[in-house]
């Protein structure tokens, strides 16, 4: 299905998963219990949920031993540090398998063969630690200003044996960084038009960006579109339709 709009071509595609404010749209875990705000799930509630999780997931998504064995190092990790810091929203930890690992993946089905991806504030690793899992033969940076979380990935890029820098910076300083890439990718990180704005000024009109999105997006893009040109795909989900993959290209800043 394909949709003209005033700022570029639009086109919708169909079958995929979840998004973005999903990072922060958290459902209660099993054995979760609230008082004034979210309490975290018991470590005991965490492990039988997470059991039950790579289970579902491994009967949805058909990958390889070896890409199986750097996922269950990412979610061992993700489990362990997020008992010091919060990577995650503490209340998905448990269902981080769908909420977290198979909506990455959901991002990196609709990639393009790549040598060198650059992800923006990447936080617990999400997309960016799932796509490396996936492409242990291209490099996947991660642009992340907390240095704890930097601390974090760069510990799990080493124990999964994947490639790719973790720069401890903001994206507003990370140009260099940015200009390398054939990709960009970003999840839960800002509206459209904020991230459009971060990277113009480093990518090439053949950069192509990926951007995990929640309900919002429908106004993000119609907020985007006054001020950028671009063309998109709308890749859209299965399971929840109001969460997108956007797949850009071709942006420059509207003239007009
Ligand atoms: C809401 S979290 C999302 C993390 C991850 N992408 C995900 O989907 O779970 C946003 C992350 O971006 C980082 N961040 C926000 N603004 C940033 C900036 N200007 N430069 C670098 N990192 C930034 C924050 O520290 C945080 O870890």
């Amino acid at each position: 299905m394909r949709r003209d709009r005033p700022g570029g071509r639009f086109h919708e595609r169909h079958g995929d998963k979840r998004d973005d404010d999903r990072a922060a749209r958290p459902r209660p875990a099993a054995g979760t219990r609230r008082r004034s705000g979210a309490k975290s799930p018991s470590p005991v509630d965490v492990a039988a949920q997470q059991s039950e999780g790579r289970a579902w997931f491994l009967s949805h998504y058909d990958v390889s031993r070896e890409t199986m064995q750097r996922l269950d190092i990412y979610v061992r990790l993700l489990t362990e540090w997020q008992a010091r810091f919060n990577l995650v929203a503490p209340s998905t930890i448990g269902d981080v398998w769908r909420r977290h690992v198979a909506d990455a993946m959901s991002l990196e089905a609709r990639l393009p063969k790549f040598s060198q991806v650059v992800d923006l504030g990447s936080g617990g690793g999400l997309p960016a630690l799932v796509i490396a899992a996936c492409r242990p033969d291209a490099a996947v940076d991660m642009v992340e200003s907390s240095h704890k979380k930097a601390a974090f990935l760069a510990a799990a890029q080493r124990e999964m044996g994947v490639t790719g820098r973790v720069h401890p910076i903001r994206i507003e300083t990370a140009g260099a960084r940015i200009a390398r890439a054939d990709i960009v990718t970003a999840r839960a990180l800002a509206p459209l038009a904020d991230l459009l704005a971060m990277v113009a000024p480093h990518i090439s009109r053949e950069t192509r960006c990926f951007f995990a999105k929640g309900r919002s997006h429908e106004q993000e893009i119609d907020a985007a579109t006054a001020h950028w040109r671009f063309t998109m795909l709308i890749h859209r989900s299965a399971l929840e339709d109001d969460s997108v993959i956007l797949e850009l290209a071709d942006l420059a800043a509207r003239a007009d």
